[in-house]
């Protein structure tokens, strides 16, 4: 019997390989191509996570959904890294794979007349004329993935709603697996006071932009790298980072859920210019992002504005 005080993601990875057998006879990916083995990982641990669902009255609510999705597939990613044996690329396409195919069939399952734009599937351009949207990416951060055992990567579920003047973000969630944390719009965190009194700015841990280290050096701050766009937002929901600031590329479903949970716990988010950012576009780039503690927002505009970010 496991220990009382472990996490429920703990209990349930106990629970899922029990129920594939014990470690010595434990069933094994089959031998092949990537693409078998990220299949049959898909398959087998999806099946996996039926028994934790909640009673269908807790999912009508779009936030609980969002949280126990994100948590459904966050579960997935820890069995498939911890039981796959994959490692390299073979891991980043089981992960992405495993996690893609599960949100795709809770999303069927209980949000069938929503449309899905997400990182792993096509995107099916009749989302532009949908009223919900869900925007998922089932593994950011996939190269911190691949490196066990890193943290710093995350799972991304949002809900866009059409509004008579355009459209907003509803609802969302971000989970950590690897720290067992799932944060949501349906429990916004409290930001924490600053504990740092030197701001501190998270970077991509791969590809940190140059500016940033501008921007740096112009406020005093320091840089923060780390991998995963969710894991950098949350950073700032935790009081890891004081701000995220991010240039040169990226996507709706990298920044659609990190931001919904930022701002539902009162963080400022923009692109770097200022302007709002925009979901559901036909063009899925959203290259560029602030966010950050309201008080550092005109600080970074102000620098952007007068530096640009090449
Ligand atoms: N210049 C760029 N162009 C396109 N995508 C980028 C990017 N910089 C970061 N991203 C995406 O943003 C996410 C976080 O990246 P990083 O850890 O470097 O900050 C990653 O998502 P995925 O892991 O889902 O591919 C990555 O692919
Ligand atoms: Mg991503």
């Amino acid at each position: 019997m496991r220990a009382p005080c472990s996490p429920p993601w703990q209990r349930h990875i106990g629970w899922a390989a029990c129920s594939w057998g014990s470690r010595a006879d434990r069933v094994q990916a089959p031998r092949g191509d990537s693409t078998t083995r990220a299949s049959w990982c898909a398959t087998r641990l999806a099946i996996v996570t039926e028994a934790t669902s909640p009673s269908p009255d807790d999912l009508s609510d779009d936030h609980a959904f969002a949280a126990w999705a994100a948590d459904q597939a966050g579960e997935v990613l820890l069995q498939v890294r911890a039981e796959s044996g994959l490692e390299g690329k073979e891991l980043k396409d089981a992960g992405d794979a495993a996690a893609q195919e599960l949100l795709a069939r809770l999303l069927a399952e209980h949000r069938p007349d929503d449309a899905v734009l997400s990182e792993e599937a096509t995107d099916d351009k009749a989302r532009l004329d949908a009223s919900r949207v869900w925007i998922i990416d089932p593994l950011d951060g996939t190269r911190e993935f691949s490196e066990p055992p890193r943290d710093d990567w995350a799972v991304h579920v949002a809900l866009w709603e059409a509004t008579a003047d355009g459209g907003e973000l509803t609802a969302g969630a971000v989970a950590q697996p690897a720290l067992g944390e799932t944060f949501n719009t349906g429990a916004p965190s409290a930001i924490p006071p600053r504990t740092s009194e030197r701001p501190r700015i998270a970077v991509s841990r791969t590809r940190p932009p140059a500016f940033v280290q501008a921007l740096a050096a112009e406020i005093d701050a320091e840089l923060v790298p780390m991998g995963s766009a969710g894991v950098k937002v949350m950073s700032v929901v935790r009081d890891v980072a004081d701000a995220y600031v991010h240039a040169g590329g990226q996507y709706q479903w990298d920044n659609a859920a990190p931001v919904a949970v930022a701002r539902a716990a009162g963080l400022h988010c923009s692109r770097v210019d200022g302007s709002p950012l925009v979901y559901n576009e036909d063009d899925t780039s959203l290259p560029d992002l602030i966010v950050c503690r309201p008080e550092l927002a005109d600080q970074i505009i102000d620098f952007v504005k007068r530096h640009g970010t090449d």
